[in-house]
């Protein structure tokens, strides 16, 4: 069974003024199995967003199924969403969202102190992962006292203290200069490498590179996909340039 199963999935906007609806998402039909690091990549107003915040169970869709590990993420009630998106999914955010009064430390208990964890508890977890993304030493500091790589890398060890089952991350290099995107991406691969799920949307097709798939949106729906199997990371780029070409142009992709 696939981690991450969603079918048919449809979501049409109403304005609020009634009248106009706008189909964001037409026919999104897709899986990811456990392991994979899947890379969403379209046009500006494709759906990406649409599709990410559907599947981080902050908004629902028109109609159509999303399976994680095979319970609904739509048929979910409300009383029980929040405590689900907190022991199951991870963010990471392109503008960080860190809290400004908390230190490093305190930004990434967050998750667990909302989930009533004991502080023993939290200070064994938080040592592996700081130590994975190099911020033990700057786990006493305040987001503004450090690097937007330095917040990132913060964003991303907060997302994986519950050890969630999948990370959702939307632009998480969007923020940053090419050095810490690449710090960030390396970090990225190397959770993945450790077992980790990970789906992230992004422009850039240099963070799309580093996936172990691609996956296009078009006018709503899944358009094409691209497989990393043996491909290097100059090879995978150089497809997704070629795509992103086809997907600019309008034309139809011929494989
Ligand atoms: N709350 C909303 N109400 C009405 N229409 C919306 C709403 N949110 C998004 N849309 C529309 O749905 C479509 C898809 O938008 P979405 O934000 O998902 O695209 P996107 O691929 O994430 O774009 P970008 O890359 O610019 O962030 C667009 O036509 C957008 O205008």
């Amino acid at each position: 069974m696939p981690l991450l199963e969603v079918t048919n999935l449809k979501k049409i906007y109403t304005t609020r003024f009634g009248g106009n609806k706008v189909q964001a998402l037409s026919n999104v039909n897709f899986s990811v199995e456990k392991g994979e690091f899947v890379a969403i990549m379209g046009e500006s107003g494709s759906g990406k967003t649409t599709l990410l915040n559907i599947l981080a169970t902050l908004d629902k869709p028109t109609s159509g199924e999303i399976l994680l590990d095979g319970k609904s993420l739509v048929h979910i009630s409300d009383k029980e969403v929040s405590a689900f998106r907190r022991k199951n999914l991870g963010f990471v955010f392109q503008d960080f969202n860190l809290l400004d009064t908390f230190s490093l430390r305190d930004n990434i208990y967050l998750p667990l102190v909302l989930a009533g964890e004991d502080y023993r508890e939290m200070a064994q977890k938080i040592r592996p992962i700081a130590q994975a993304l190099h911020i033990t030493e700057l786990l006493e500091k305040y987001p503004y006292e450090v690097s937007g790589g330095q917040k990132q890398r913060c964003a991303v060890a907060r997302a994986l203290i519950t050890n969630p089952r999948l990370v959702l991350a939307d632009e998480p290099t969007g923020a940053l200069d090419s050095k810490a995107a690449n710090a960030l991406l390396n970090v990225f691969g190397e959770v993945n490498r450790q077992g980790q799920t990970i789906l992230m949307v992004t422009h850039s097709a240099q963070a799309a590179s580093r996936a172990s798939r691609v996956l296009f949106i078009k006018d709503g729906e899944v358009f094409h996909q691209i497989y990393r199997g043996e491909k290097t990371k100059e090879e995978m780029y150089q497809m997704i340039s070629d795509t992103l070409t086809i997907l600019m142009t309008g034309g139809e992709y011929h494989a």
